[in-house]
């Protein structure tokens, strides 16, 4: 039985007194649940605020993490945040290949394969994410285009290393639009990125967390996270009010 996740990623928002008042919202509000929550959480934060999550989130059930790694060790590279650096701060998690990422930063598959391997090379876990925009799926080329998403990094790992990984589906159309992927849709597409996984090594395909991203609210969470292959959730908007980022938790 895979254990649910769900993952806030702020993107480019926050700052230090939101960040507190966030954060303490939603430890304060898994310690009032009754019971241990049935998901792990953790919100990929912008890089400044990685030491503020060490600070703050240490010892509470909430790990944290960032949304982006240079493939660089160290070095001649500015602006650049290595892995290393994310593991100094006491990071988790890191975000690899997320569709802003490959859209505003023109990050190739083959890029974000090679950030895969830097993360894990650190002892992060990456959450590699996939995904089709409307054109896309508009013209049936989904399948094709997640397949070469995940393949590029699967070319990439050893089976131990895929067994480390965790996948993120995330529609380019339903990320911050209101439009949601229909737990239908959704499915089949986790459903097939599984089998995909399973050519490389059945049994790491079958403990794969593989989480959906877009859109994605406490109404229409526990829908979602019910269907077999959806492991949980990258939440963007609602990950940024600690009563919404509680109910999809609460969904699971
Ligand atoms: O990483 C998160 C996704 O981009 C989803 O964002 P959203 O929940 O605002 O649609």
């Amino acid at each position: 039985m895979r254990r649910k996740l769900v993952i806030g990623n702020w993107k480019m928002n926050g700052n230090r007194a939101g960040n507190t008042a966030l954060l303490s919202g939603i430890v304060a509000g898994l310690n009032d649940a009754v019971g241990k929550p049935c998901a792990d959480c953790a919100v990929c934060v912008p890089a400044p605020y990685l030491a503020q999550c060490q600070a703050e989130l240490e010892g509470t059930p909430v790990a944290w993490g960032a949304q982006d790694l240079s493939v660089h060790a160290a070095g001649a590279y500015t602006g650049e945040v290595s892995a290393q650096m994310l593991v100094d701060f006491g990071s988790t998690y890191v975000l690899c290949g997320h569709s802003e990422r490959r859209a505003y930063h023109a990050e190739s598959s083959e890029l974000v394969a090679q950030k895969t391997v830097a993360a894990l090379a650190a002892g992060l876990t990456p959450v590699v994410c996939v995904g089709e925009t409307l054109a896309q799926r508009e013209a049936g080329q989904t399948e094709a285009v997640i397949c070469g998403q995940l393949q590029a990094v699967l070319d990439v790992l050893t089976v131990e290393q895929v067994a480390k990984l965790v996948l993120a589906y995330e529609p380019v159309w339903a990320i911050g639009t209101g439009k949601t992927a229909t737990p239908e849709i959704a499915q089949a597409a986790h459903a097939f990125l599984r089998a995909r996984l399973a050519q490389k090594d059945a049994a790491v395909a079958q403990g794969m967390q593989i989480l959906y991203g877009g859109s994605m609210k406490p109404e229409n969470a526990k829908e979602l996270m019910a269907q077999p292959d959806i492991d949980g959730g990258l939440i963007g908007g609602a990950a940024l009010k600690a009563t919404d980022f509680l109910g999809i938790i609460q969904a699971v």
